[in-house]
């Protein structure tokens, strides 16, 4: 599908940078200026953008309609200022950073700046992320609207009214991946300590992990549903299942691992 896509300023070209800077080419956007200092993480895209090491070099009479904050939430008060002469041109700013407040990026960018807040996730880099994304006050439909193309480049979109509720986002999807990456991990040390072969213990706990998402994907069903569909009464499932479900095993420790997450997200807000 190609649209009409403003021309458009990257910040940051690392993993989630480069991950939409794709989704957006490959939406048929047509010019986009991105600002890396280190130039092997955008090196992919030399050819089909304009690849800068700082805000210094930004081309004359430049003025793009949309300005992305990929860089680390750390970064943005030694960074952000070197943009706010987008404010009065009407950019949209959109910021993946976690953490960091709308009201900490204005402070940076002047009052009047229309910025979304968003939280996408590595699976945008095959175009099956999630992101949630608030709209602060002040950002008009039309801004809204590009930014929702901008995130559905790269997979499913939600919004939400109340910006703190992008910190829980970040704790469950943003870094969701990393929880189902670790669970692959420990299901092929497992496989291991039960005297499988190491090669056979990783593809299956990568190909379980990987058929279970497209399961889960492709059915209507819930996870519960999915989840019981598996475990036979008396059967070895169960058995596992009343390790893993006890409520001080997985439950409370997903419940404390999204509590943490979120705090630190809180305490990214600047
Ligand atoms: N990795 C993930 O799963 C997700 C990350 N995020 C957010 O995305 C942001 C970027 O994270 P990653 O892509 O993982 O990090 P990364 O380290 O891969 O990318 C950051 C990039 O910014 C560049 N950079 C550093 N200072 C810069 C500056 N002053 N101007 C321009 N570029 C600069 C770095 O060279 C690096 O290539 C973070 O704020 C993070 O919270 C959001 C959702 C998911
Ligand atoms: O770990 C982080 O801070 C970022 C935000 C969500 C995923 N990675």
């Amino acid at each position: 599908m190609t649209e009409t896509l403003p021309d458009l300023l990257l910040i940051g070209c690392g993993k989630m940078g480069g991950a939409m800077l794709s989704g957006w080419l490959e939406r048929g956007l047509s010019r986009a200026v991105v600002v890396e200092p280190y130039a092997p993480a955008a090196e992919a895209f030399a050819h089909r953008a304009t690849i800068i090491p700082d805000a210094t070099a930004i081309p004359a009479g430049f003025a793009p309609g949309a300005v992305v904050f990929a860089i680390k939430p750390q970064e943005a008060p030694a960074t952000l200022p070197a943009y706010a002469r987008f404010t009065e041109g009407g950019a949209l700013f959109v910021s993946i950073m976690a953490g960091r407040s709308v009201a900490s990026m204005r402070a940076a960018l002047g009052g009047g700046a229309a910025v979304v807040r968003a939280m996408p996730n590595t699976p945008a880099a095959v175009r099956q992320g999630f992101t949630a994304a608030y709209a602060a006050p002040g950002v008009t439909t039309a801004q809204a609207a590009l930014a929702d193309t901008l995130l559905q480049a790269v997979g499913e979109v939600a919004w939400v009214d109340d910006e703190d509720q992008i910190n829980p986002v970040t704790a469950v999807s943003g870094g969701g991946p990393a929880y189902v990456f670790l669970l692959a991990e420990v299901m092929e040390k497992a496989a291991i300590e039960q005297g499988l072969p190491p090669d056979l213990a990783r593809r299956m706990a990568r190909a379980t992990v990987a058929g279970s998402g497209a399961l889960l994907a492709a059915s209507t069903q819930d996870a519960a549903d999915l989840r019981r569909a598996v475990t036979s009464p008396k059967g070895t499932t169960e058995r596992a299942l009343a390790v893993l479900m006890d409520p001080d095993a997985w439950p409370a420790s997903m419940s404390k691992a999204i509590q943490a997450a979120t705090d630190r997200a809180r305490e990214l807000a600047g």
